[in-house]
């Protein structure tokens, strides 16, 4: 499915790193923490739901930080992030699975698997509460799903258009990423997720993917209906090696104050 010609070249060395990537032997048994609750929980004391991202570098960072991914994970988590992802790519985002385990063992909070899964023996390489699956990179999306879940994982299910948001829910998705993130262009526009959005039944998590950056990009994107965002770069701050993880993230979920009776009947 889904043509390649148009993908940025990053891209499309990404997608041809992930098919020859080996799976895993044996199918994992997960016994994944809900994303949803973990959700509920930060709304009830008034953070906003940031999924922060472990992710060491990327084609579109300025550069790549070392750093420990259990202090990074750590320090997000401190700063009030709901849940972590973390990158497993090796060849271009300098992810690992190790990465994943050994964040999953020291926090308390649901932990998505990132990464380019395009076949189901990839879905056993390592346990994670939530999975990504990307619409656009795999051929039959509902069995994969089915496969994940009976796994025990989440699979989170990344869109970004409306055609592809159709897909997902026709496969039974039930979390969706938007990422504002254009694959061919890798560039970045926010009014992606303001036009996906509405599309999306009330019964769906949804996530804003991408691009923000400032406690304004968090208050657009929640305007516009996202259950959570998630969030790399801007916590990451590649290009500044000191730079406070924990701060960054304090910045994104507290940007909204504590929720009143007026707030929690909200209209959208
Ligand atoms: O660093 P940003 O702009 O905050 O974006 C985070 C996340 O959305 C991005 O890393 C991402 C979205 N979809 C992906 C798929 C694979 C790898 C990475 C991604």
């Amino acid at each position: 499915m889904n043509s390649e010609t148009d993908l940025a070249p990053a891209v499309a060395s990404i997608l041809e790193a992930a098919r020859t990537r080996a799976g895993g032997d044996e199918a994992l048994d997960v016994d994944a923490q809900s994303l949803p609750d973990a959700l509920e929980r930060a709304e009830a004391d008034g953070r906003v739901p940031v999924i922060a991202e472990v992710k060491p570098t990327s084609p579109t960072a300025d550069g790549t930080r070392e750093d420990d991914p259990v202090e990074l994970a750590e320090a997000m988590v401190d700063g009030g992030a709901t849940a972590i992802s973390v990158l497993t790519e090796p060849s271009h985002f300098g992810g690992s699975p190790e990465a994943l385990e050994r964040v999953r063992e020291a926090v308390d909070v649901p932990v998505l698997r990132k990464d380019f899964v395009v076949r189901e023996a990839q879905l056993d390489v390592v346990d994670a509460d939530l999975l990504l699956l990307i619409v656009r990179f795999v051929d039959d999306l509902e069995t994969l799903i089915e496969a994940a879940r009976e796994r025990g994982f989440q699979p989170l299910v990344e869109v970004h258009d409306r055609a592809e948001l159709e897909t997902a829910l026709e496969a039974g998705a039930e979390i969706i990423g938007v990422n504002n993130r254009d694959l061919a262009k890798l560039e970045v526009d926010l009014e992606t997720f303001e036009s996906v959005a509405p599309e999306a039944p009330e019964d769906v998590t949804l996530i804003a993917e991408s691009g923000i950056s400032s406690p304004a990009d968090v208050r657009r994107m929640r305007e516009a209906g996202a259950d959570a965002l998630l969030v790399g770069s801007a916590i990451m701050d590649h290009g500044a090696a000191d730079s406070d993880v924990t701060e960054n993230t304090r910045r994104l979920t507290q940007t909204e104050s504590a929720p009143t009776a007026a707030d929690g009947d909200s209209e959208d």
